[in-house]
């Protein structure tokens, strides 16, 4: 099955490694998140944010993908979060794509600023669908939403390509301003844990507070508390 439950699995091995209460390490769920988009729609700046709480003013680009490890707890349960930040740049796209196959959900992030990386999402769309699992979940992210004076992709054009394209969700972040980021992960892993049969069952909690969202749910309709 696509949505590997781990913990069935691995949970005895790691409590079976400590003396006493469970490891560190130890998780009731794993998934993997693959973060892609063009070069320099803030990536590496997310994940920073999403890992740490810090915004860094990044110099260098990503060189072929980088591995981040968050532990979420979600209505008691352990939600291991590991993300694959790739590389935006099209030199690096033969590396990036062998990252594509195991993830088990997509971050498809564009600038605001930038019309031509809202254009390149589609073309993202196709690379996770071709390179990744038929039901990796998907969440497009348009990055940099304090650039208010400099906004030039309109947030209802993302929620029509999101829903177009089956997508759980179109957010608007900002890495620099922490808005919505947490939030980001947390939408993504809540659904990865509902397709795992997990009943959530704390959906308005102060954790999920997102603005500037809609959800597109699997039956395609538009959660209309959205702004658009
Ligand atoms: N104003 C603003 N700037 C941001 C934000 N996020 C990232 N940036 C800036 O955008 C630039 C690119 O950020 P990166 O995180 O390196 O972009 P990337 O998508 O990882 O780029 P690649 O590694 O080449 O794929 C940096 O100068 C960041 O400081 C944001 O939310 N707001």
């Amino acid at each position: 099955m696509q949505w590997c439950r781990w913990a069935d699995n691995r949970r005895p091995r790691l409590l079976r490694q400590s003396a006493g209460p469970e490891t560190e390490d130890s998780f009731d769920f794993l998934f993997k998140i693959i973060l892609v988009g063009d070069s320099d729609v803030g990536k590496t700046c997310l994940v920073q944010r999403f890992k740490s709480g810090i915004f860094i003013e990044k110099q260098q680009n990503t060189i072929g993908v980088d591995f981040t490890v968050r532990t979420l707890d979600i209505d008691g349960k352990k939600v291991k979060i590991q993300v694959w930040d790739t590389a935006g740049q099209e030199r690096f796209r033969t590396i990036t794509q062998s990252y594509y196959r195991s993830a088990h959900g997509a971050m498809v992030a564009y600038d605001i600023t930038r019309p031509n990386t809202f254009e390149s999402v589609s073309h993202w769309i196709r690379e996770v669908e071709q390179f990744g699992a038929a039901s990796v979940v998907l969440i497009l992210i348009g990055n940099k939403s304090d650039l208010h004076a400099e906004r030039q992709v309109l947030f209802e054009d993302a929620c029509t390509l999101a829903e177009k394209n089956n997508a759980l969700a179109a957010l608007e972040t900002s890495a620099k301003e922490a808005q919505n980021v947490e939030a980001a992960f947390i939408l993504m892993a809540r659904e990865l844990l509902a397709r795992n049969g997990m009943s959530i069952i704390n959906e308005n909690s102060s954790d999920f507070v997102l603005s500037n969202s809609t959800a597109v749910h699997s039956d395609g309709a538009v959660d209309k508390k959205c702004n658009c």
